[in-house]
């Protein structure tokens, strides 16, 4: 299979600026060529342009709503062409509030599929339970069937329904969520594995509980949007809303080793980083190349090494 690279330069989703340069650092990292490493065609479609709306009132206190909106409208579209196209697709971010273009665009080409959620937050907060407004901690409040009794009609989003079951989804390495989003998680029963959860059964147990849970019923896509914030701020300090307690390097890698495995992996997002955020440059280098490492490893990069059917050993 090929994969297409998407770049997302867009940061409406929060406030912060420099987000939308994650996609540029992503690749001056070495992304293309760590991948060219792996044997497979990849195709650089390069960064979407976004506009940016004159007119854009707030929602409720949600700013920038129909930027936002009109942004995931043209990621959904991108993404739904690469996939359809045969590809496997990584989306470059930008914020978190480009998932939901990313899943809902996946979704039109493989309206069966399961979400991994990577992410020291669980992102579903609603207009109304969101304490910021931004509508990177929404993300997946727009994708889930389940929520659509407590979603207000937010101005830029009528291109989209909600498609997705809350079975149909995983979070693995929360540690900072709201009181609204808790009440989320339980009530609709999704299941999660906090930071807590890793501690105690191990990212091993984790992962094999995760991909039981998603696939074991039915084989299908899977969506993997991973935040960058869910490694430990010591190893991805270049992003909006670092949180103490995050994954090892070799926890994130792990995932994404087992999620390779499975053959399944039919759209990534990696978001987040921020260069402008980093103190140091060796701290944004740290994060961007954090960013290369895990999206090699969900493209087979092993690190027990590789070999093709020959030569025999010379
Ligand atoms: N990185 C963020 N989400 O993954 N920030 C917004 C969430 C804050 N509750
Ligand atoms: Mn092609
Ligand atoms: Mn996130
Ligand atoms: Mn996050």
């Amino acid at each position: 299979h090929s994969v297409a690279i998407l770049g997302a330069p867009f940061s409406k989703g929060q406030k912060r600026r420099g987000v939308e340069h994650g996609p540029k650092a992503i690749r001056d990292a070495g992304l293309v060529e760590r991948l060219s490493n792996l044997d497979y065609p990849v195709h650089d479609f390069g960064d979407l342009t976004f506009k940016h709306l004159e007119k854009d009132e707030h929602f409720m206190h949600v700013p920038f709503p129909r930027t936002v909106g009109r942004a995931n409208k043209l990621l959904s579209g991108a993404v739904s062409g690469a996939v359809g196209a045969g590809h496997t697709c990584i989306m470059l971010g930008g914020d978190h509030s480009l998932a939901i273009g990313s899943v809902e665009g996946h979704a039109q080409q493989c309206p069966d599929l399961c979400l991994i959620w990577v992410d020291a937050h669980a992102d579903i907060n609603t207009p109304l339970t969101s304490p910021s407004g931004n509508l990177h901690g929404q993300s997946v409040a727009f994708l889930l069937k389940d929520l659509q009794n407590k979603m207000p009609e937010v101005p830029g989003f009528s291109w989209m329904k909600p498609f997705l079951s809350a079975r149909d989804l995983v979070y693995i390495g929360l540690r900072d969520v709201d009181p609204g989003e808790h009440i989320i998680l339980k009530t609709l029963g999704i299941q999660y594995f906090s930071m807590r959860d890793i501690d105690r059964m191990g990212i091993q147990r984790v992962m094999e509980v995760t991909l039981d849970h998603l696939l074991a019923r039915k084989q299908r896509p899977i969506h993997l949007s991973f935040d960058i914030d869910a490694f430990d701020p010591s190893l991805a300090p270049a992003t909006g809303t670092p949180v103490n307690g995050g994954l090892t390097y070799r926890e994130g890698i792990y995932v994404t080793e087992e999620i390779h495995n499975t053959g399944l992996l039919s759209v990534m997002d990696v978001v987040e980083v921020n260069p402008t955020l980093g103190a140091t440059p060796e701290a944004v280098e740290a994060t961007t190349s954090l960013a290369v490492d895990v999206i090699a490893s969900a493209l087979g990069q092993t690190r027990e090494g590789a070999h093709v059917a020959f030569p025999k050993i010379p």
